[in-house]
């Protein structure tokens, strides 16, 4: 996905959280000083594999086969520690630096990409951190428009910006282990972020022609949440 069909959500994100745009823009800029280009073939070849798009619900320790027999495995934040200590090689780690920065660290350095996401919320972070990633192995990504280095293949929360990041480079089918929407241990802020990861998999579902079974129950309120946002395009 480019920005130019990401930013009704990106807008309505915006609304729904009251986030600054300039943060965000704010946070880009210092990103686009501190990363070097990153050609995304450097993820590897994902062209029609299996990907497993790791989240960090609890359920994701009964859930480590399903990434383990998948062709890639893409771990969003702590999902990465969860497989790695289970004996599973993470191909990439999405994250925006908030819980574990020194394994997406470690993983640069051991020749892993991590796309590392900078936002208005995370600046300290960003400038803490980017610099003692491997720059080779690191792909900074906005939500807001790309600059220079830095890239917006759509989405929000890190685990859906980990399944936006392999549509994009046109893996086959998707498999999510480590999702639970309804986890009644999470509070009111990520519950919040996550109902905009679900509305944000229903999007790419639709546009994939694809059904993820972590959606299932949740399609019709992520509907009307992407037809308020997308008006017309909604049926694009
Ligand atoms: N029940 C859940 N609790 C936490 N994360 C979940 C859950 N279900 C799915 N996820 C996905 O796993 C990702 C990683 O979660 P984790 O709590 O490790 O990171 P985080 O840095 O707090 O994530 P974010 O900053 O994107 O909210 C989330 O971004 C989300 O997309
Ligand atoms: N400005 C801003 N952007 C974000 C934030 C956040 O807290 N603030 N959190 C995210 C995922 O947790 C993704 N993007």
């Amino acid at each position: 996905m480019n920005f130019d069909t990401f930013e009704p959500v990106y807008e309505a994100i915006l609304a729904d959280f009251g986030f600054d745009r300039t943060g965000d823009e704010r946070a880009r800029d210092v990103a686009a000083d501190l990363a070097t280009p990153f050609p995304l073939d450097r993820l590897g070849d994902w062209e029609g594999e299996t990907v497993a798009v790791a989240g960090a619900a609890p359920c994701l320790a009964d859930e480590v086969a399903l990434a383990r027999d998948a062709d890639v495995v893409v771990a969003a934040s702590t999902a990465a520690d969860v497989l790695v200590d289970r004996g599973v090689a993470v191909d990439c780690m999405v994250t925006d630096l908030d819980k574990n920065p020194e394994t997406a660290a470690e993983l640069t350095r051991e020749g892993v990409p991590v796309a590392a996401h900078v936002h208005g919320d995370n600046i300290p972070a960003v400038r803490q951190w980017l610099p003692r990633f491997a720059d080779e192995w690191t792909l900074a990504t906005t939500q807001a428009a790309p600059v220079g280095p830095v890239q917006n293949t759509g989405g929000f929360t890190d685990g859906d910006r980990a399944a936006f990041l392999a549509d994009h480079v046109g893996a086959g089918e998707l498999v999510f282990p480590g999702w639970n929407f309804d986890d009644p241990d999470v509070d009111p802020m990520k519950a919040r972020k996550l109902d905009w990861a679900a509305r944000l998999l229903r999007w790419l579902e639709r546009r994939r022609g694809e059904e993820f079974d972590i959606l299932d129950g949740r399609r019709e309120a992520a509907d009307a949440a992407l037809r308020e946002a997308l008006g017309d395009r909604f049926d694009d």
